[in-house]
């Protein structure tokens, strides 16, 4: 996939707007893992959802993303987005997987429903096919008969990844995958969700704030700050040395409680009041006049006049 200057911007009374997304650029190659990191209300899952086609309508985007057959996911209509698009060329490891699975049915009948409606596969092959599906995410073929609430956090996760899996979409999008997990969870998961792009040449766009689970996963690295992407990086470059160039991405990791644990002070601004200049130089220590009114484009990876 290849998203050229993605931005969303939501339409708000009295003529204002809210910038969610601005010029979001990145590409994902067949079993690459990118992880989009930033802090919660950056816009990312708005990201994720203009991918999916989910924004709601008082919502305007430009730019585009486009799959590698060329279909753009922005300018695709909402039949060709329900028909071919969602679960079957993109697939949505969803953020709480116990709220998306439904509470009354069975994990077998909800597999079972997927699979029938994603492959035409018919009884009496589809409960094989659907067990075969809950064996691709590690979901135990003892627990099927269970509905949602009687499964574990993990295990409605697996639940969750074992759905999106069925149509073989080459593009996985996971949003807020780990959270609410305890830590040995956090790290399955990630192992898992890797392992799922690695061995069948999926793509993954992982949509977190959780920097250890991008750290496990991830090829590259993109951070997100009020809207915008103000670093790429190979992750191997991020995660190590020379680790990040970005301020604001140095600040996230040296918040991480195995490393400095200090906070970047202050909070981000307000989508809808952006400052004219670098959207961090109010938090930033090395922010200089020229930061306060030119906003840095994203060169060689890093947005930023000082990196
Ligand atoms: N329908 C909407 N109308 C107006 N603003 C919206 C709408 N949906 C989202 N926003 C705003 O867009 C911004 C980005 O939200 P988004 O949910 O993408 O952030 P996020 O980085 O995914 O955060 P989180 O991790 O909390 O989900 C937020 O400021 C949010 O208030």
């Amino acid at each position: 996939m290849r998203v050229e200057d993605l931005s969303v911007r939501f339409r708000m009374p009295a003529g204002r707007y809210v910038e969610a997304v601005t010029g979001a650029t990145f590409a994902l190659a067949p079993g690459e893992a990118l992880a989009l990191v930033g802090e919660s209300g950056c816009g990312k899952s708005v990201l994720a959802s203009a991918l999916l086609g989910l924004l709601p309508g008082n919502a305007e985007t430009a730019g585009s993303a486009r799959l590698a057959d060329g279909l753009d996911l922005l300018a695709a209509d909402e039949r060709t987005l329900a028909r071919t698009v969602r679960g079957r060329r993109v697939a949505l490891v969803p953020q709480s997987p116990a709220a998306h699975l439904t509470p009354v049915r069975t994990i077998r009948s909800q597999l079972e429903e997927t699979v029938r409606e994603l492959t035409g596969i018919r009884p009496p092959a589809l409960r094989a096919a659907a067990e075969a599906a809950a064996g691709r995410a590690a979901f135990p073929a003892s627990h099927l008969d269970r509905h949602p609430h009687e499964l574990s956090g993990g295990l409605a996760q697996r639940a969750a990844t074992a759905l999106a899996l069925v149509g073989d979409a080459p593009l996985l999008l996971a949003d807020e995958p780990t959270t609410g997990l305890d830590r040995d969870l956090v790290l399955r998961t990630a192992d898992e969700l890797r392992a799922h792009t690695r061995a069948d040449g999926r793509a993954l766009l992982l949509i977190t704030h959780d920097l250890a689970a991008a750290e496990r996963i991830a090829d590259t690295v993109a951070v997100m700050y009020a809207g915008r992407i103000v670093e790429t990086a190979p992750a191997g470059a991020f995660f190590g040395s020379p680790g990040p160039r970005h301020p604001y991405a140095r600040g996230l990791l040296d918040a991480l409680p195995e490393r400095a644990f200090t906070p970047v002070p202050g909070a981000p601004p307000e989508l809808g009041a952006l400052p004219p200049g670098c959207a961090f130089a109010p938090r930033c220590a090395a922010a200089d006049p020229l930061c306060r009114t030119r906003r840095p484009a994203l060169t060689e990876g890093v947005a930023c006049h000082h990196a």
